[in-house]
């Protein structure tokens, strides 16, 4: 199976042989510099497949791989962002973002001697998504947005070939949400990384992805895979238009029929 990041025929029980299956015969391939999105009913096995994607866990039957290799351990070229911005609240900004290059190999060598450089790159994401100044304030100074914008950064400061992000916008409000949806769409056209982003809201799939997955109830497989061609840059009267309000509800329609 070709894919940057591929999984074929997976199957996955977090108790072991012989308990209730999260994910059963999930199959997908997703290209190099492609924005994936990943939607369904709730506990089908989204996030299940986002540790089965970076080795934080392994599948019973079945292969998974990224950049070409089987995943058998932690892949080191995966950036993650979750729900929670999980900032250690006795660190500044900047140093949390710094915090992957203080275990991450070569960077873990590296970064005693190369530390005004990597500050410099930490501090250069913070410009990116709109924190410029505030790398000296403690996580607890910043809104919930501004960690979340914090977290993106400490998710890319090691310059990942994929970033994961698993419901990075559920706990905000509409308004900081769409903000963090241009910052996201912004980073992958200027890095062309690779994302997969896994989500409950059917318009930020629509706004972001290249192609969305719509998972079945669980034991979660893809029951329907759609390409979303809208142009690039897409700005955000987009989701306001007529086709754009039809994928939403064509994939709306997916989703109630998967949870039957
Ligand atoms: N650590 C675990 N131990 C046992 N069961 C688990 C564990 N993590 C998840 N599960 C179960 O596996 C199934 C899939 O969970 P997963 O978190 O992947 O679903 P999800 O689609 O991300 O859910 P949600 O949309 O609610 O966030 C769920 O039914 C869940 O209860």
């Amino acid at each position: 199976m070709r894919g940057f990041v591929t999984l074929e025929g997976v199957r996955h029980a977090y108790g072991g042989a012989g308990t209730q299956l999260a994910v059963d015969n999930l199959t997908l391939a997703i290209e190099k510099g492609e924005f994936a999105a990943v939607v369904g009913p709730s506990g089908c096995g989204k996030s299940t497949l986002m540790k089965l994607a970076t080795g934080l866990q392994f599948p019973q039957n079945g292969v998974v791989t990224v950049a070409g290799e089987v995943v058998e351990k932690p892949v080191k070229i995966a950036g993650m962002a979750f729900q929670a911005p999980t900032l250690l609240p006795w660190r500044t900004t900047l140093d949390n973002v710094l915090l992957p290059l203080e275990i991450v190999e070569p960077h873990r060598k590296r970064i005693r001697r190369d530390r005004a450089a990597y500050r410099e790159r930490a501090e250069a994401l913070l410009a990116q998504v709109g924190l410029d100044g505030a790398g000296d304030k403690f996580p607890w100074e910043l809104s919930g947005g501004m960690q979340m914008r914090a977290s993106l950064c400490r998710a890319l400061v090691h310059e990942p070939q994929l970033l994961m992000l698993d419901e990075p916008f559920g706990a905000l409000d509409a308004f900081t949400r769409e903000e963090l949806w241009c910052v996201i769409r912004d980073i992958h056209a200027a890095s062309g990384v690779t994302i997969i982003l896994v989500t409950h809201d059917l318009r930020e799939a629509v706004f972001l992805a290249d192609r969305i997955f719509v998972m079945s109830a669980r034991p979660g497989h893809i029951l329907v895979e759609k390409q979303i061609d809208f142009p690039r840059p897409r700005d955000l009267e987009l989701t306001y238009a007529a086709p754009f309000q039809d994928m939403v509800h064509e994939l709306r329609g997916h989703i109630v029929e998967a949870r039957k």
